[in-house]
């Protein structure tokens, strides 16, 4: 297990970390999400041993880490630009920390071609790297991480040097080899479809603090507060009769139209047991994705397009409903003017979730 407990890190007058505890279980993959600033990559680098602790303490398998340098402490480290030896093959790149174990040729051989399947190269041992694409730099500093076979893979930004729908595929496909190895890993990121593709937890962190940690899936269902929910992608917020009329309280529990049905699930999304209206009135903001309403002929809100955004596979609108005001939505049919124009709108409500008041 990797335990941080109270950790600070200051430079001069700023709390880079500010007194940060977090906790994770061999075999699970930590995103910790933030803006710019926000002390990610420095939390990164104290437990990598690169940063000195003002405060507090990072634990490895029960060992204080204290005055452990880096090189052992057993993590492995890969940054947003791979830093591959670019006189080297990609084999060597690969089999540096397997000559540095002193493996034989061929064991380093054998590992090298199984690390080369693993990331999606076969084949590409003898390449040089300046020969590469981005996403297959990246691929080969992955396997050069996972060479040496670390306790822990600390990964800072690992994707965001790439094009996004090159980013996309890779976030999966790291995912998957993350799991399949059973690689313990903590990956800094400032993107939440990455965070949510490839980690189990989420620590969000905002100011030098983790403000929320848990699941993705419980980050994702239930944000502690407005700004960590805007953070991870909700832009809507509505409170009183605006909130009653998109998500009325009495069709909360199992009640959901047949517009609403088509799109969504049968319960809607939010903390369990608090979303009959009746208990937990401390969650009284309701928290929207733009995907949470749609455009529908059948659904249940109405109103008018104010704005209408084209985007790749979708079109992103503003749309002025009637007794709730201006919320985001989404539409599919670019083809026709909407600006002005009156739709109806259906919530999914797996893209909603209620905050704190
Ligand atoms: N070596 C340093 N000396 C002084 N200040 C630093 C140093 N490293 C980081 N900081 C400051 O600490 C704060 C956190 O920086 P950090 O790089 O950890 O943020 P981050 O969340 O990783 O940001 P980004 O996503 O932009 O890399 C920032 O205010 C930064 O200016």
């Amino acid at each position: 297990m990797l335990q941080l407990d109270e950790v600070t890190v200051r430079f001069g007058a700023t709390t880079a970390v500010d007194d940060v505890t977090l906790s994770l279980d061999e075999g699970q993959v930590l995103a910790v999400l933030g803006p710019s600033g926000c002390g990610k990559s420095t939390l990164l680098r104290a437990v990598a041993g690169l940063e000195r602790l003002d405060a507090g303490s990072v634990r490895w398998r029960e060992r204080d880490l204290r005055g452990v340098p880096t090189h052992e402490r057993g993590f492995a480290l890969m940054f947003q630009d791979g830093q591959l030896f670019a006189h080297a093959s990609v084999a060597d790149n690969i089999g540096y920390a397997l000559r540095l174990r002193r493996l034989g040729v061929a064991e380093r051989r054998r590992r090298v071609d199984e690390l080369l399947e693993l990331v999606g190269l076969p084949g590409y041992g003898a390449r040089r790297p300046a020969t590469l694409s981005g996403g297959e730099q990246q691929r080969v500093a992955l396997a050069r991480s996972l060479a040496a076979d670390p306790g822990l893979l600390l990964l800072d930004e690992p994707l965001s040097a790439l094009d996004r729908s090159l980013r996309e595929r890779l976030a999966g496909d790291l995912r998957e080899i993350l799991v399949t190895t059973g690689t313990t890993a903590v990956l800094v990121t400032h993107d939440h479809d990455e965070a949510f593709t490839i980690a189990d937890r989420m620590a969000v962190m905002l100011a030098g603090q983790v403000v929320q940690e848990g699941t993705t899936a419980e980050v994702w269902r239930a944000p502690a507060t407005r700004e960590v929910a805007e953070f991870i992608g909700f832009e809507t917020f509505l409170t009183g009769a605006a909130a009653d009329t998109v998500s009325p309280p009495a069709r909360r529990v199992g009640a959901v139209s047949p517009a609403d049905r088509r799109v969504g699930t049968d319960a809607p999304a939010g903390p369990p047991g608090r979303i009959d209206g009746s208990a937990g009135t401390d969650r009284r903001v309701l928290a929207l994705r733009r995907a949470a309403l749609r455009v529908d002929p059948s659904g249940r809100l109405e109103g008018v397009v104010r704005r209408a955004v084209a985007v790749s596979d979708a079109v992103h609108l503003t749309v002025d409903v009637d007794g709730v005001g201006e919320v985001a939505a989404l539409g599919d049919d670019p083809g026709h003017h909407l600006e002005g124009r009156r739709v109806r709108l259906a919530l999914d409500p797996r893209g909603t979730a209620y905050l704190p008041g």
